[in-house]
């Protein structure tokens, strides 16, 4: 949609002003598309909006990336996939939903840019690539770890996906880490764990103290030829710069910090992303999911430059 024709703001959103997956025949090389889910949170409740308002925050993006030197949408085909109808009173049953829409999509040869939702959709969502590709290096930008154990005698839930993804054997554990970290745990043993899992950490303030560049290419390094997923909590960001989020916690990435080491990641094998936790309701003047938009965007971009490179996820 050209917006110097039809005003940005006119009409319904899809992520960009993209064209939806109907209008380009069922099939795209990049999918966005919505979970509207969160009953798997501990906290504030509203991620299952975060999608269709981050697609309302998109209507501003435009078509070339000075950063990357691309313009994303016209060496792939992006589309919009519309959202993925899970189950909000049965978790279980709404994981199965997920994984089986995500087969679908990749099956049809996209990649996925899932927008959630809370953070349980990471587990179908890596079940589904790996799937395809075999265990995945993994790149989880989270100020939590999100490797905990049970909450209420639940397996499925946004403060365990990673830890379900590790027991059933989805991770490359020779390529994980989490970026951002930060904020108060239950207690030592659960970075004990999180360690026996194989995870890095590059804490919030790790960035802050050695800067973008170094940590970036310390991820790249870890990261190597491997197929990449990536999965951004919203939360990642200070609350400063994404307000709207369910479990809030102070001392975060800017959201240039956070643009800055996905550019940097760009020749990274990135087979699909999600980016999810932005709950709306806490947000204000879109400052949240404006972040998100611009971080689906450079991802978004990622992936575009290594479709028309020719590059496959291995
Ligand atoms: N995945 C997110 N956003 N949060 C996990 C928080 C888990 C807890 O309440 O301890
Ligand atoms: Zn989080
Ligand atoms: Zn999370």
């Amino acid at each position: 949609m050209d917006s110097s024709r039809v005003p940005r703001f006119a009409g319904p959103a899809t992520f960009a002003r993209l064209p939806r997956l109907d209008e380009t025949g069922g099939t795209a090389d990049i999918a966005v598309v919505g979970v509207p889910f969160d009953t798997g949170v501990s906290y504030r409740p509203g991620a299952r909006f975060g999608g269709n308002a981050i697609r309302e925050a998109s209507r501003l993006l435009r078509p070339y990336n000075p950063a990357q030197e691309a313009a994303p949408f016209a060496l792939a085909q992006v589309a919009d996939a519309g959202d993925i109808a899970a189950n909000p009173f049965d978790i279980g049953e709404a994981v199965e939903t997920v994984q089986e829409a995500a087969d679908g999509l990749l099956d049809s040869g996209a990649r996925l840019m899932t927008l959630g939702g809370d953070h349980t959709i990471a587990l179908p969502l890596l079940r589904s690539v790996v799937r395809k590709h075999g265990p995945v290096a993994l790149l989880h930008f989270d100020a939590h770890l999100d490797t905990w154990d049970t909450y209420f005698g639940a397996a499925y839930t946004h403060g365990t996906p990673f830890r379900r993804a590790f027991e059933e054997g989805l991770l490359d554990t020779s390529a994980v880490s989490h970026v951002g970290t930060r904020g108060p745990l239950y207690g030592r043993k659960d970075l004990d764990e999180d360690e026996r899992m194989g995870f890095g950490i590059v804490t919030s303030a790790d960035v802050m103290r050695r800067g973008v560049d170094e940590v970036t290419d310390q991820l790249r390094q870890r990261v190597g030829d491997r197929p990449l997923y990536i999965s951004v909590d919203i939360d990642v960001l200070d609350p400063a710069h994404a307000p709207g989020t369910g479990t809030p916690e102070a001392g975060g990435l800017t959201s240039r910090e956070l643009l800055e080491i996905i550019r940097g990641l760009a020749d990274c094998r990135l087979v699909s992303a999600d980016l999810v936790e932005v709950a709306p309701a806490y947000d204000h003047a879109e400052i949240t999911s404006v972040a998100a938009s611009h971080t689906a965007y450079e991802l978004t971009t990622v992936m575009a430059r290594q479709i028309a490179e020719g590059r496959t996820g291995r």
